[in-house]
């Protein structure tokens, strides 16, 4: 579900296409053969996500260098790095708005692309990637999560408003729902974003920043939001440079700068000598 790019430039609330640089909007995930089975880190279950020798690069830019990535199903992985190490192209490839030029991506089992038709990714952009003057209520950005189940009418059903109510009522949004979603709040907008991915009922949800320019209740209630869900199956990625949060965040953390440098227990990642690596300017 990617976006139409805005006269600004910038995405509509439906995706967050960037539509810059020479990494553009993709169908599939580099040609590459997803393989169902591979790296669920010496478990038997098949991975929420498996990225395998994923490369990215916009022009002269190598923003992705050959990236292996197991998130295993059923739990929040964290996501961190420094400025420009490669985390929301990473998540673009996923999304399928960047095409790599080498390597696979396997969700659940499913391609990246059949896995973005069965509607199995929910997607939280980073905020600069979303044209917020575009003309939607936060309802319609909502309502969105229901596009990929409508029928041939392309109508929302009973059900569809429902599940709709439903997650805007979860959090918190329901007395804000007819508002531009641009008339929102920082904190708001993410919770608009997360909304719309419930009601996806995505299985596999990748957010960009979501703590970015939010305050601490709304990093509490969305943290706590992200905890229920993973509770009840779902399974997340999240980049953060919020590391003094993140072993609340996530069960489990990566360190990226082109490609994974630790992956581990937030408080594995966490040790100086493993950020040092990254943020100390070693690469
Ligand atoms: N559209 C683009 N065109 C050209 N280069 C890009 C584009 N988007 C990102 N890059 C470059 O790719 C690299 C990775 O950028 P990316 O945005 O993925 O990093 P990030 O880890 O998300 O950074 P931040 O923490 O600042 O959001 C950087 O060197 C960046 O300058």
């Amino acid at each position: 579900m990617t976006g139409t790019t805005g006269t600004t430039g910038k995405a509509v609330p439906p995706g967050a296409a960037d539509g810059t640089g020479t990494a553009t909007p993709a169908t599939d995930a580099a040609g590459g053969t997803a393989n169902p089975a591979s790296g669920a880190a010496g478990g038997t279950a098949t991975p929420a996500l498996a990225v395998r020798g994923l490369t990215v690069r916009y022009r002269d830019v190598l923003a992705l260098d050959g990236v292996d990535l197991v998130v295993e199903a059923g739990r929040l992985t964290g996501l961190v790095g420094t400025n420009g190490s490669g985390k929301s192209t990473l998540l673009k490839a996923v999304m399928g708005i960047v095409r790599p030029d080498a390597g696979s991506i396997a969700v659940l089992g499913h391609d990246g692309a059949q896995a973005r038709r069965r509607a199995l990714l929910g997607y939280v952009p980073q905020a600069e990637d979303v044209d917020w003057t575009f003309p939607l209520s936060v309802r319609d950005v909502v309502a969105q999560g229901r596009y990929g189940r409508l029928g041939p009418l392309r109508r929302l059903r009973a059900a569809d408003r429902e599940a709709v109510d439903s997650a805007l009522e979860r959090v918190g949004l329901t007395a804000l729902a007819d508002r531009q979603i641009g008339r929102l709040s920082g904190g708001q907008r993410k919770r608009a974003f997360v909304a719309r991915c419930l009601a996806q009922e995505a299985r596999v949800l990748l957010l960009d920043e979501p703590f970015a320019g939010v305050d601490v209740s709304s990093q509490a209630a969305i943290t706590a939001l992200l905890r229920d869900l993973v509770a009840g199956g779902v399974s997340a990625l999240v980049s953060t440079h919020d590391l003094a949060g993140l072993p609340a965040l996530a069960d489990d953390a990566v360190l990226l700068h082109r490609r994974v440098l630790v992956r581990g227990a937030p408080e594995v990642v966490l040790q100086p000598e493993n950020l040092a690596l990254a943020f100390g300017g070693a690469r």
